[in-house]
């Protein structure tokens, strides 16, 4: 498989020795001082770039008939306009907000323990995430899902940094520390006691894997997936 790399920093450079380890060619590498590129070379993008110019690596792609995998977070406002967009060109897309198997069994156990504290209102769900100084974005990608499967399934309706300032928001505490790759907590408390769930990430492999994984498995197909399609969950 020919792969285009957009965006070639942390994550792009562990993505390329996995695409490579599994027999993979990398054709096009993108990074803030590539001024032109053919896209088309390629049987298939990964972007993990930077917020600010995810909408346009991705559009380029559909534009292009190139199937992209989409790993950047914090370009979220605009996710439906890039289905849209998808659906209109007849492209292939995943976005995942964490590509790594531990995590997406992680999500499934989230949405399972918000279906079960349903009903149990004396407890208050606080999380918190943690991720190295360099990352661009707040709460992380990870968090935001996470707080979504909780309000799918409880009294809550939203989410706020830090401190809730309504009741019925999930604070989200993220925490910037050096070198960390990514833990994610949800903790669910009461006057008698704490029930947490937690994942830490040792380190950057289990995203990359999961999207050449991913990468993999969208080639020669078209529609909008997310990592519960590609693994099958
Ligand atoms: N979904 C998931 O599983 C995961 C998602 N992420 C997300 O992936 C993204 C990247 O993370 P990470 O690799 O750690 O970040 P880095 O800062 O290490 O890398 C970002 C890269 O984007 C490049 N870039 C800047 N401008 C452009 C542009 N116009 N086009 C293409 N690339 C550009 C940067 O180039 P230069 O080096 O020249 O500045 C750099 O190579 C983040 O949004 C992060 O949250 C991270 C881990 C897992
Ligand atoms: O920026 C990172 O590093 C990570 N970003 C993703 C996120 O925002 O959830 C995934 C992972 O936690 C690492």
């Amino acid at each position: 498989m020919k792969i285009a790399l957009l965006g070639y920093g942390k994550m792009g450079q562990t993505i390329e020795k996995i695409a490579v380890s599994r027999g993979h060619e990398i054709v096009v590498v993108v990074d803030e001082n590539t001024k032109e590129y053919d896209i088309t070379l390629a049987d298939v993008a990964i972007d993990f770039s930077i917020p600010s110019v995810a909408v346009n690596n991705i559009s380029n792609c559909f534009n292009n008939n190139v199937p992209v995998v989409s790993g950047t977070t914090g370009w979220l406002a605009d996710y439906q306009k890039m289905v849209d967009l998808c659906n209109e060109k007849n492209g292939g897309f995943i976005y995942a907000s964490n590509y790594s198997l531990g995590v997406n069994i992680f999500f499934e156990l989230n949405q399972h323990l918000a279906k079960m504290m349903k009903n149990l209102s004396q407890y208050n769900v606080t999380m918190e995430e943690i991720h190295h100084k360099q990352k661009l974005d707040e709460p992380s990608g990870t968090a935001i899902t996470l707080a979504e499967g909780v309000i799918e399934h409880t009294k809550y309706n939203g989410w706020e940094v830090d401190k809730a300032t309504e009741e019925l928001n999930i604070p989200i505490k993220a925490i910037r520390s050096p070198e960390v790759p990514g833990t994610h907590t949800v903790d669910y408390t009461s006057e008698v006691d704490s029930i947490e769930i937690k994942h830490t990430a040792h380190n950057r492999q289990g995203f990359a894997l999961g999207a050449v994984i991913a990468a993999e498995w969208l080639v020669g197909k078209h529609g909008v997936f997310s990592m519960r399609d590609v693994l099958g969950l």
